[in-house]
């Protein structure tokens, strides 16, 4: 412990929102990555904090040239790979490189042509605002001919909704509850979701300029490793199909299902890890106005629920056109 009243316990430092956009041609059929990508490094950098010595300071707009010159861009997991094991090789003072890659969501046109409708070559929609994430840290502080990487990977804003196979009964009730139970209701949330592998050693970069190096990827995809391009995509349809079909009796149950899957499908995925915030969709209490939208059908039957569509069932009988879809649960306020 320092005798000093403050000392510096730990210092980290690097680039935020370094965007990147390339462009790959196989002649006219071209494919586009758009990467926000965050680099950030450890070592040994007190003094540019306790002396205000810069001579330790690898600046944070050359971190973004490097960001811009690495390759291997296709594959985010390498890409950042390549990047911090560049970084931690280059620099004998840096001992640890962090990078953030979030990727944006760039989907092709689909254009008429003739009868039929197909892919463009060179025109792309954003869609939506989910991205897909990968968070590798490369560690040189046991050597820098024995570096580590530590890879996750995974989903951030994932807009999803269910209009029913969802409900919340039998949680603790006492003097803090106002909350009622349903055997049905809206449930919508925003995914996140990330899952780890197990540490890789990565090799060293020989040469002067300490860029020539292959990440191990090279021989095939070794499917449920790091290298398995498939397993985002994969991960992604666990994630809707268990969402869309699951008679939900929690968002925890839930996202329990969707994790063991992944763990079970994917040998080389050590943990994952979920966070679904309830996007809370509240029946907007109609009796006021004389309309009873919040008494169950009579006829129902637990998640899927069954409707009546019967006059006299109150909560069918404003269904309208609708006959069979009850006002229940509608109008909502959202928040
Ligand atoms: O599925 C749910 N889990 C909860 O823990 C919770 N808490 C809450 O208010 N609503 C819900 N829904």
């Amino acid at each position: 412990m320092s005798s000093e009243v403050s000392y510096l316990s730990h210092a980290r430092y690097g680039k935020d929102k370094v965007r990147v956009l390339r462009v790959f041609r196989e002649g006219n059929w071209h494919h586009v990555v758009e990467y926000n990508v965050t680099v950030l490094v450890e070592g040994d950098i007190e003094t540019s904090y306790t002396k205000a010595d810069n001579s330790v300071v690898v600046a944070t707009d050359s971190l973004k040239n490097i960001t811009y010159f690495s390759p291997h861009i296709l594959i985010a997991e390498r890409f950042a790979l390549h990047l911090g094991t560049h970084l931690v090789s280059k620099y004998s003072h840096l001992h640890k490189a962090f990078i953030t890659v979030e990727q944006l969501r760039w989907s092709r046109i689909r254009v008429e042509t003739g009868s039929e409708t197909k892919e463009h070559s060179h025109s792309f929609f954003r869609d939506g605002d989910e991205k897909r994430t990968v968070k590798v840290e490369v560690d040189a502080s046991g050597g820098k001919d024995k570096l580590v990487g530590r890879v996750s990977a995974g989903i951030n804003d994932l807009l999803v909704l269910k209009s029913t196979g969802s409900a919340f009964t039998n949680f603790v009730r006492d003097e803090y509850t106002t909350l009622v139970e349903v055997d049905d209701r809206i449930f919508s949330t925003s995914v996140d979701l990330s899952y780890t592998f197990a540490p890789i050693d990565l090799p060293t970069p020989k040469n002067e300029d300490k860029l020539d190096f292959a990440i191990p990827v090279a021989e095939g995809q070794e499917a449920g490793t790091i290298w398995d391009t498939s397993i985002p995509e994969k991960t992604r349809k666990v994630t809707l199909g268990i969402f869309a079909e699951d008679d939900s009796a929690s968002v925890q149950a839930t996202l329990y299902k969707m994790a063991t899957k992944i763990v079970h499908d994917h040998a080389g995925v050590a943990t994952v890890s979920y966070a679904l915030p309830n996007k809370h969709y509240i029946p907007v209490d109609m009796k006021y106005i004389g309309v009873d939208n919040l008494t169950p059908c009579v006829s129902i039957i637990s998640p899927p629920s069954t409707f009546c569509g019967a006059m006299e069932c109150s909560a069918c009988l404003y269904a309208g056109p609708l006959k069979g879809y009850p006002l229940r649960g509608y109008p909502t306020s959202a928040f």
